[in-house]
């Protein structure tokens, strides 16, 4: 068992999210969150995500926001997902001009993500799928066994999204992706979580799940 929820509240403050939540996941797993805009998807991935770092798992995050610095390169972007393994001197050297190493690492990542023309271009000249690539980027850079990720292909074409979740397949060994693409959830994940309301409504494999049993999720 990686995290584990048993009957808890979640929320922010007084606003209360999801009343008692119980939810364990489990190492290996591919998981997509599923659920229209507001039932909560967001809070759920970012609660994951404190109780696995604070664990001290492996863990990388794609935010929603993406929460790149617009002003700098996607190498410099990309390079943060390592930032605490290396000391202040370092990292600011490598913010001047950047180590022929470090660049010699993030190219790669940069050449699977269709982002190499863009490399040392600042963030804020990109368009929405290529920040939303570099955000990926970034959690690839930083590695580890698990990733989190919200809504992580929204912006690209399915094509690429198809790429981009087959990459996070191979790279990490356990998966919990939020997605609006009920196709592409049912197709790369193998466990999916249907929240309505704050509330769990579906949890299954997605192999026993068909498009239709999902409808429910949008309506009302
Ligand atoms: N920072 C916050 N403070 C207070 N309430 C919040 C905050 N963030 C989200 N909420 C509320 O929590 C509920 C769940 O939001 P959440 O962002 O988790 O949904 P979501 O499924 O990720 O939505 P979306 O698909 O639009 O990103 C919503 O009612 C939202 O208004």
């Amino acid at each position: 068992m990686l995290a584990a929820f048993a009957d808890e509240r979640l929320g922010y403050g007084e606003r209360v999210v999801f009343e008692n939540l119980s939810l364990a996941v489990r190492a290996g797993e591919r998981i997509a969150l599923l659920g229209r805009s507001g039932s909560g998807k967001s809070t759920l991935i970012s609660a994951l995500y404190r109780r696995l770092a604070d664990a001290g798992a492996r863990v990388a995050l794609v935010p929603q926001d993406h929460a790149l610095v617009p002003q700098l390169s996607v190498f410099h972007n990309i390079y943060m997902g390592r930032l605490d393994r290396h000391g202040a001197l370092y990292n600011a050297l490598n913010l001047i001009r950047p180590f022929r190493r470090e660049r010699a690492a993030v190219a790669p990542l940069a050449e699977e993500l269709g982002l190499a023309p863009e490399l040392m271009r600042p963030v804020e000249r990109l368009s929405g799928g290529q920040r939303q690539r570099t955000a990926v980027g970034r959690a690839f850079f930083r590695g580890g066994d698990i990733l989190l990720a919200d809504e992580p292909v929204s912006a690209v074409d399915e094509t690429q999204a198809r790429r981009i979740l087959e990459s996070m397949a191979a790279r990490f060994a356990t998966l919990v992706l939020s997605l609006h693409a009920v196709d592409l959830a049912l197709e790369s994940a193998d466990r999916i979580i249907g929240l309505k309301a704050s509330r769990v409504v579906v949890d299954a494999p997605a192999k026993a799940l068909t498009r239709g049993d999902l409808d429910g999720l949008y309506a009302g």
